[in-house]
């Protein structure tokens, strides 16, 4: 069989002269140069201890009789010689690594991307080396060869010694900065992060010896250091082992079984747009959208306050003990006995872990959540009964000093600093102390609650101040509504770098109500035109699209374009959603069950988390939730579906949530002033010409009034009329109110009570004059416009 095909192999196809190898020849070929790159480097590392006993040898090539030492005998001292000796000296040694790259290149057809680059920075070094060498180390010629020898020779000539050591610092220059891209920003950063981890170590060490108990009994969470589990870098999933030996072997010898058959492999075709782009690649490097505004300097931590201790705690042995035996007591009093007893100590609240003795219910130490807060005399005791994923109940109960967690420590973290995330968010310290960052790309939505003064606004400060100092202007966008029109003004100044809105908006943090429609709908366009983007892509999610077009495999020509995450934030949605109701509701629900894969996330923040404020809809689709104190249980669960946020104490104190399991987390603390600063810095660098222009969306209510016809009127029209004669104020809020109308509608009511000339034209923030005086004036007007 396998000589049949032999001789039908089309034949005259092979023979037309082609340069390129096929699969088996790109193997074949791959393979002797990594093995001619093996013997260089063996005769070249030989040669170094050898060359002097080899030396007289090399005009006895021919004789067998003689034999050199070089590890490959003639061959090798011949070879190292030349390269070595006359050559470039110890630089020679890239030239195997060259071999080798090449081969591998070959053997495992990855194609040439980027192998030339390889080859002149390659050479470049071999250059520069062997003259450093010359200059450095002249009296070992080996280290410099030949070349490097008379290439000094040749410039000490015209420029001495001091041209030379200048020529070769100017080249050195060049490969750092051209190869490695340093930059004297970089260098300086370097240094800074150098610097503040010192800093933070060192603060570290201080705080610690308050937060040691020695108590046999008490014990700190950081003894207790969990095992690493050794994820896969790309599954990150724990790691496989690898197959047993045995089995290995059964599946050789099942292969080995086999009848015999030769497989024609066929030359892989390339796509085209493969050749364009990587040739693209290689001529440009990667598509890098931060390039518009290269010069953007990230915020320095400087800009941050450290806030109170600087990080430590400042909660005493005595306390601690105080709590110990007064919780021991408590519950002694109620016959229940406690077999071991374990601290935590966190910012704000410390968590007594009890393993009660054998036989004890866990419900009669939950109902006692009441008389153990008595005993203690502090608000705020929150009973977990049990811990999940422990054997264990805990008690936390807070500290009498609380500690302010400062934005600056929780940045500087190095938890938060080498975050591999998409969007990066440090909310905090957990009650154990450790940084707590998520990834909000993950969430990938997130509802805030909390009542009056808890903590929700520097929650939100924090959310933004996080992605501020880790994403550049053109990765991240921020569509900010504030209802409460102060909250959020400050980022104001980073508009044109940070900020996206609707093209005919003036201001693009939106306080006004109307335009909060307009722009969801806006970006429920949006959303539909990047699904669009990502299904000529032929990729699932932004992550892969964007890697695509960096790699230039996507046209521009084509309306590709790299896409920003969108991250629309809500400081006030109660108010939002009492006055527009489903028209927010509707295109809120829509972004949140599509919009994940596309980069678009949703923060909304509200002070009354009350099942018409936060409906069915719109919980099922935001997983993270968090809360801030709220006033009453029915709030917590409304907000978390568990109870436990009527029991924070405010001040940031807050309970997260992603699914299951609820963190308490003290929020970390960034003033208004520090937010000042940050946006001022940003907002002083060069900047994009305008904000980040959302899709045109043409509102139902945005028509003229002057060419609504009499039959085209609304069925309310004439009770909206008789409410704002009654009431003689032409507001759209009114008619709203009075006849239980969506906004829209109210809207769309005024415009035609304009054109009836009910209403005068629409004069900003003021209600509009009416221009009938009476409900019998009315009528006449009416009567009138129909004969
Ligand atoms: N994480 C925190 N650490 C320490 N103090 C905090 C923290 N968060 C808030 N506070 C304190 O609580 C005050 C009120 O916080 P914030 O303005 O965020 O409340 P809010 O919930 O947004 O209130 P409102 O809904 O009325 O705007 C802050 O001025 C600050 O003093």
């Amino acid at each position: 069989m396998a000589k049949k095909k032999k001789k039908s192999k089309p034949t005259s196809s092979k023979k037309s002269v082609s340069f390129r190898l096929s699969k088996q020849n790109k193997v074949i070929f791959g393979s002797l140069l990594i093995l001619l790159s093996l013997a260089l480097f063996f005769s070249f590392i030989s040669f170094y201890f050898t060359w002097q006993d080899d030396q007289s040898l090399l005009s006895e090539f021919r004789d067998r009789n003689a034999t050199a030492k070089n590890l490959l005998n003639k061959f090798g001292a011949a070879v190292s010689h030349f390269f070595m000796y006359r050559g470039f000296g110890i630089a020679s040694l890239i030239f195997p690594y060259l071999l080798c790259i090449t081969g591998l290149h070959l053997f495992l057809s990855i194609g040439k991307n980027g192998l030339l680059r390889k080859w002149i920075w390659g050479l470049v070094f071999v250059i520069w080396i062997s003259i450093a060498m010359g200059f450095f180390a002249s009296e070992m010629p080996l280290l410099g060869g030949l070349v490097g020898y008379e290439m000094n020779d040749f410039l000490q000539d015209y420029t001495g010694k001091i041209g030379v050591f200048l020529l070769l610092l100017f080249g050195l220059t060049i490969i750092m900065v051209r190869l490695f891209k340093f930059t004297p920003e970089g260098v300086a950063e370097f240094f800074n992060r150098k610097k503040s981890a010192v800093k933070n170590e060192f603060n570290k060490e201080q705080s610690s010896p308050a937060a040691t108990v020695e108590s046999e009994d008490l014990t700190t969470s950081a003894e207790e250091e969990e095992t690493p589990v050794v994820l896969d870098p790309y599954t990150h999933k724990e790691n496989i082992p690898p197959l047993s030996p045995e089995t290995q072997t059964e599946v050789k010898d099942e292969a080995d079984d086999d009848l015999e058959m030769e497989v024609e492999t066929v030359a892989e075709e390339k796509e085209e747009t493969d050749l364009l782009s990587d040739k693209l690649v290689e001529d440009f490097g990667e598509f890098d959208p931060t390039l518009e505004l290269g010069n953007y300097k990230f915020p320095p931590l400087d800009l941050l306050e450290q806030h109170g201790s600087g990080g430590g705690i400042t909660i005493n042995q005595e306390e601690l003990e105080e709590n110990k035996n007064r919780i021991v007591d408590t519950l002694k009093n109620y016959k229940i006995g406690i077999a071991q007893i374990k601290a935590t100590i966190g910012p704000t609240v410390t968590l007594y872990e009890i393993v009660p003795e054998a036989g004890v219910r866990i419900s009669k130490i939950k109902n006692l959540e009441d008389d153990i807060a008595l005993s203690l005399a502090a608000l705020g005791i929150r009973i977990i009964a049990p811990i999940p994923g422990k054997g264990t109940i805990g008690i936390e109960v807070p500290n009498k000093n609380a500690t302010t967690v400062s934005m600056r420590s929780v940045i500087a973290s190095s938890k938060f600093q080498k975050a591999e995330m998409q969007l990066p968010i440090a909310f905090g310290k957990t009650i154990s102390n450790e940084t707590f960052v998520v990834d909000l790309a993950k969430m990938p939505h997130m509802l805030m609650a909390g009542a009056t003064g808890q903590g929700k606004s520097v929650g939100l400060n924090a959310v933004l101040t996080s992605l501020l100092y880790k994403k550049h202007p053109a990765e991240v966008k921020f569509i900010l509504v504030d209802p409460k029109k102060v909250e959020l003004t400050l980022y104001n100044k980073i508009e044109r770098h940070f900020l996206a809105k609707l093209p005919d908006s003036e201001e693009a943090i939106i306080t006004d109500n109307t335009k909060v429609i307009n722009t969801l709908n806006s970006l429920c366009i949006e959303m539909d035109n990047r699904y669009e983007l990502l299904k000529l892509a032929m990729v699932r999610n932004i992550k892969e699209y964007n890697t695509k077009f960096k790699a230039r495999k996507l046209n521009p020509n084509d309306g590709h374009k790299f896409l920003p995450y969108i991250i629309l934030v809500i400081d006030e949605f109660a108010d939002l959603i009492m006055t527009a109701g489903k028209e927010v509701e509707t295109p809120i629900a829509r972004l949140a069950q599509l919009a994940r894969a596309i980069g678009i996330h949703l923060i909304i923040a509200t002070q009354r988390p009350s099942v018409n404020v936060i409906t069915g809809i719109i919980k099922a689709n935001f997983p993270a939730r968090i809360a801030f104190r709220v006033t009453s249980k029915i709030d917590s669960r409304t907000i978390l579906d568990a109870q436990g946020a009527d029991q924070l104490i405010g001040r940031g104190d807050m309970l997260f949530t992603q699914g299951n399991d609820v963190t308490r987390l003290q929020c970390a603390f960034v003033d208004t002033p520090e937010v000042a600063k940050i946006t001022e810095y940003i907002g002083s660098q060069r900047a994009y010409p305008d904000a980040h222009l959302l899709p045109e969306y043409v509102g139902e209510d945005s028509g003229t009034s002057i060419d609504y016809e009499i039959a085209d009127r609304d069925a309310m029209f004439r009770e909206a009329a008789e409410v704002i004669v009654t009431a003689q104020q032409g507001s759209a809020s009114l008619i709203q109110r009075k006849l239980k109308l969506g906004y829209n509608r109210a809207g769309r009511i005024i415009d035609q009570l304009e054109a009836a000339g009910i209403v005068g034209p629409f004069e900003g923030s003021k209600a509009r004059q009416v221009l009938v005086t009476d409900l019998y004036a009315l009528e006449q007007l009416l009567e009138n416009e129909t004969k």
